[in-house]
């Protein structure tokens, strides 16, 4: 997979942040079409399961499955099963479970109709201060690199990281690494609790494939015309 081979409309993915499936289909509706990659997060799913990520595959879209997965591996790769045959096509866990972890969820995903799996390195909410706070001496791009060479070595070859680190990752792991970039702000949008961003042109000439976008689009007063802005500074930027 190299970072030339997507469209456009395919590098950017709309995070559906809602608590339900009823305020996710009013603002599909004002979004009209305007994208084609939705994110499922943990929010949505935890309310709705596999017959939302239906849904929306019965409208037309690609999911993206963001349950950032953590636990024993065992149990991790119990959850990809049953995320398998919903039809997301592509589903994060966490690099910091592992490489067992890891190695038991690419198994339990060699299935048809399983998703293809994302290792989510550090959050992008995260700074250098808060890694230390949980025992984490290295830089965030050190320990990027770190985890997203462990991911690499299970297996994985799609990475969470931030635009911070994705020239560095884009470096070491080559064209094959698919590399999903949230924390993007377009210029002067609110950062919120975000930490490592950056604007969408920033990360896609940095080498991201594809950019997580959720409130500067959600909550903007036109949804549509903020996705196409950003549509349009991708395409300008590659
Ligand atoms: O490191 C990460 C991993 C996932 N996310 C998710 O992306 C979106 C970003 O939303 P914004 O509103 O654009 O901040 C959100 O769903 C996160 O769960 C991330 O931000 N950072």
């Amino acid at each position: 997979m190299t970072t030339k081979a997507f469209h456009p409309t395919d590098r950017l993915i709309v995070a559906l942040d809602f608590p339900s499936a009823a305020p996710a289909r009013v603002f599909l509706k004002q979004l009209d079409s305007a994208c084609r990659w939705l994110k499922v997060g943990m929010e949505l799913y935890y309310a709705e399961g596999n017959a939302f990520v239906e849904e929306l595959r019965g409208l037309g879209y690609e999911v993206f499955l963001d349950l950032k997965l953590h636990d024993i591996p065992n149990t991790v790769a119990g959850a990809v099963r049953s995320t398998t045959n919903a039809g997301a096509s592509l589903l994060t866990l966490h690099a910091t479970g592992g490489s067992v972890m890891m190695a038991a969820a690419v198994e339990a995903a060699s299935v048809p109709g399983a998703p293809r799996l994302l290792a989510v390195t550090v959050l992008t909410s995260m700074d250098a201060a808060q890694l230390s706070g949980i025992g984490i001496a290295s830089s965030p791009a050190d320990q990027v690199l770190r985890l997203a060479r462990l991911a690499w070595s299970t297996g994985i070859r799609g990475m969470v990281c931030s635009a911070e680190e994705v020239a560095l990752l884009r470096e070491v792991l080559g064209d094959e690494a698919e590399l999903v970039i949230p924390g993007i702000r377009p210029a002067g949008a609110a950062i919120g609790d975000q930490s490592r961003i950056a604007t969408p042109a920033e990360a896609i000439r940095r080498g991201a494939s594809r950019l997580v976008v959720g409130r500067p689009i959600t909550q903007a007063p036109d949804p549509k015309s903020a996705a196409l802005a950003i549509l349009d500074e991708i395409a300008t930027s590659i």
